[in-house]
């Protein structure tokens, strides 16, 4: 099965009096554990369609599926908890909360889910080793580097081991090396957990760290290339 389904995809905003077709007619299926990097100018409706695609905003017309359920069908509560568990965020700001600490900032979507902390220890014992943060568990985000806080923002959207991860410029904000470490990391939770990722950017080097790229142009699909893989060293 696809992990998403775009069919016919529209949407516009109203700009005063105006309405603006940001996405035209967008059709595209991403696959279970593919990771795809979506680029195109400026302006041209990225962040709009990851958010479609995510459930944070509804389209003026067209579908999109996740895992065969139409989005649009689901009701509002089922949509949360989708959201919650079968859906990771990371944004190009973190998003932490600045008094929490790492853990406690990992831990908050299952406090917001009214979870048992103590069910998921372990979960977050393997999970702050994924992100190599073992040893700041206990330090808030100001003390942090950037690279680090945004570690525990993909900590975070691991917690409830989603299918799919939605990336918007997720190393928009850091140095390219500290960049090129994060998106290192991206393709290890695609690879090693076979996540599906989908994230939105600029950078044609942060593209190519994805195995398909689609092109984005004046709201349309101009191209979906796969790429070739590096084979492993043996
Ligand atoms: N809520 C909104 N109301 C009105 N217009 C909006 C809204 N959200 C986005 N737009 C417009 O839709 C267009 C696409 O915006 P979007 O953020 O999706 O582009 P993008 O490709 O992600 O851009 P960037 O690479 O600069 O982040 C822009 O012209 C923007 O002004």
């Amino acid at each position: 099965m696809d992990a998403i389904r775009v069919t016919n995809l529209k949407k516009s905003f109203k700009v005063g009096k105006e309405s603006v077709e940001v996405l035209k007619n967008i059709s595209f299926t991403v696959e279970k554990g593919e990771f795809v990097s979506i680029m195109g100018p400026s302006g041209g409706g990225k962040s709009t369609l990851l958010y479609l695609l995510g459930g944070l905003d509804k389209p003026t017309s067209g579908s999109v599926e996740i895992n065969g359920k139409d989005l649009s069908k689901v009701k509002e509560k089922e949509m949360s908890k989708l959201r919650r568990n079968k859906i990771g965020f990371v944004f190009q700001f973190y998003n932490l909360v600045p008094n929490l600490s790492v853990e406690d900032n990992i831990m908050l979507p299952l406090i917001l889910d009214g979870k048992k902390l103590k069910d998921y220890k372990g979960k977050l014992d393997e999970i702050l080793d994924i992100i190599g943060m073992k040893a700041k568990r206990k330090m808030t985000p100001r003390e942090l580097s950037g690279g680090q806080q945004q570690r525990v923002a993909i900590a975070r959207a691991l917690i409830f081991e989603p299918e799919i991860i939605f990336l918007d410029e997720p190393i928009g904000n850091l140095d390219s090396k500290t960049g090129a470490e994060i998106m290192e990391l991206f393709r290890k939770i695609n690879k090693e957990y076979g996540k599906t990722l989908v994230q939105v950017t600029h950078s044609e080097k942060s593209a190519e760290y994805g195995t398909s790229i689609i092109r984005l142009l004046d709201g349309q699909i101009v191209s979906k290339e796969v790429l070739e893989q590096e084979e492993e060293a043996i």
